[in-house]
C-alpha cells in the first residue's frame, strides 16, 4: 500500500511548476504555463488548445485571476452547448421585441456583462460560421450592437477562447472556421498536453485530488494499492483530468464505504481493463522511485535527511532501501 502523500515526492529532479491551481512536473507544460503567466500580465487575446478535460477553463480562469481584471467578472460562454440561434443573443444581448419571446426591456449579453473582466469563449470551434464575422468585428472594434437595436455600445472585455478542434486543419480543409478570426484570437496560444503524455503529472494530480477528498469527506482511505497506481499510470485517459478526478472520487468513496485502502477493483471496468496492457510500463514507477531515492541519498548526509527530502517516513525509506537492494 502506498500512502497518498508518497505518490509524488518533489525533489530537485521533479520541480513542480504552478500557475494558479494548475501544477505540473512535465517540462513541455512548464513552458506553456510560462505563456499563461505572460498572458496574465497582458491584455492580448489568448487561444487555448487541448483535448476535452485537459483544463482549458481552469487555465483561462487562472489567467483572469492573475490579471489586472481580477476584480471584474470571469464569464464563460460555451458556443457548443447553446442552440445555434441563441448564440448571438447570448453574446450580444437583445432589445425588447427583437424576436418572439424577447424579454421585456431586453437584456445585456455576455460581452456587456463581462465589462472590465474576461469573456471566456469555450468551444469557439463550434461557433456558427455566420456569427464568426460578427464576433470578429466586436473584438476588433470593442463595440457591440444588441439584436434589434441600432445603437452601438462600447465594451471592454478581455477575450480568452478555447477549443478542442484542430482549427488550422479546419481552415485548410473547407473553411468551417474563419482565418481572420483565428489570427485575431491567436495572439498568444497555449496548448495543453493530454494526460497520457505526462504520466508524472498523474501522480501529482492523484495525490492532490485524494488529499482534497480526504478533507472534504472528513475521513476515508489514505493509501492505494500499488497495482492500482500502476494501472492509472498506463491508462490512456481520453477524458483527461476530468476523467481522472471522477475515477478517483468514485474509488475513494467505494473504498471509504468498505473502510479499506483504494484498490484496483474500486475503479470502473474501462480503467481496470488496462491492467495488463502495458506490462513494460508497470516497471516504470518502481524505476522512477529507485532513481529518486538514489538521488536523495547522494544529496543527503544521512538516511533521515534523505527521508525528509523525499517527504516520507524514515521507516518507509528503510523498507524501500531493502526492496531496491540499496541498503
Ligand atoms: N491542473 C488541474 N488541477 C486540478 N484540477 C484540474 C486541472 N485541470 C483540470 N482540472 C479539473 O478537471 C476538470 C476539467 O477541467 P476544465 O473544465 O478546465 O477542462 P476543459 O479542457 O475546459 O474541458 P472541456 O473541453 O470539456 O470544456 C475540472 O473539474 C477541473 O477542475
Amino acid at each position: 500500500m502506498i500512502p497518498f502523500s508518497d505518490f509524488s515526492n518533489a525533489i530537485e529532479t521533479e520541480t513542480i511548476y504552478s500557475f494558479g491551481e494548475v501544477h505540473t512536473f512535465y517540462k513541455f507544460f512548464h513552458e506553456e504555463l510560462e505563456v499563461a503567466h505572460i498572458a496574465s500580465q497582458s491584455e492580448a487575446n489568448v487561444l487555448i488548445l487541448g483535448e476535452t478535460g485537459t483544463g482549458k477553463e481552469i487555465i483561462a480562469r487562472s489567467i483572469h485571476e492573475a490579471s489586472n481584471r481580477k476584480d471584474g467578472p470571469f464569464l464563460p460562454i460555451n458556443a457548443g452547448a447553446i442552440p445555434k440561434d441563441l448564440v448571438a443573443s447570448e453574446l450580444f444581448g437583445f432589445t425588447e421585441g427583437a424576436f418572439t419571446g424577447a424579454r421585456k426591456g431586453g437584456a445585456a449579453g455576455k460581452f456587456e456583462a463581462a465589462q472590465n473582466g474576461t469573456l471566456f469563449l469555450d468551444e469557439i470551434g463550434d461557433m456558427p460560421l455566420e456569427l464568426q464575422s460578427v464576433l470578429l468585428r466586436a473584438i476588433e472594434s470593442k463595440k457591440i450592437t444588441r439584436i434589434g437595436d441600432t445603437n452601438e455600445r462600447q465594451v471592454n472585455a478581455r477575450i480568452i477562447a478555447a477549443t478542442n478542434h484542430d482549427l488550422e486543419k479546419e481552415m485548410e480543409e473547407g473553411g468551417s472556421f474563419r482565418a481572420d478570426l483565428f489570427y485575431r484570437l491567436n495572439v498568444l496560444s497555449i496548448t495543453l498536453p493530454p494526460l497520457r503524455d505526462r504520466p508524472e503529472d498523474i501522480r501529482l494530480l492523484a495525490r492532490d485530488f485524494l488529499q482534497k477528498f480526504h478533507e472534504r469527506y472528513e475521513n476515508g482511505p489514505t493509501a492505494m494499492e500499488e497495482e492500482a497506481i500502476l494501472t492509472l499510470l498506463s491508462y490512456d485517459w481520453p477524458g483527461n483530468i476530468r476523467e481522472l478526478k471522477n475515477a478517483l472520487e468514485r474509488a475513494f468513496l467505494l473504498a471509504r464505504e468498505e473502510r479499506s485502502p483504494i484498490r484496483l477493483k474500486h475503479f470502473p471496468p474501462s480503467i481496470r481493463r488496462t491492467k495488463n496492457k502495458k506490462k513494460t510500463e508497470d516497471l516504470s514507477l518502481k524505476k522512477m522511485e529507485k532513481e529518486r531515492i538514489q538521488l536523495a541519498l547522494q544529496r543527503s548526509a544521512s538516511v533521515q535527511e534523505a527521508a525528509r527530502l523525499l517527504g516520507i517516513a524514515r521507516s518507509t525509506l528503510y523498507r524501500k532501501l531493502k526492496e531496491y537492494n540499496l541498503a
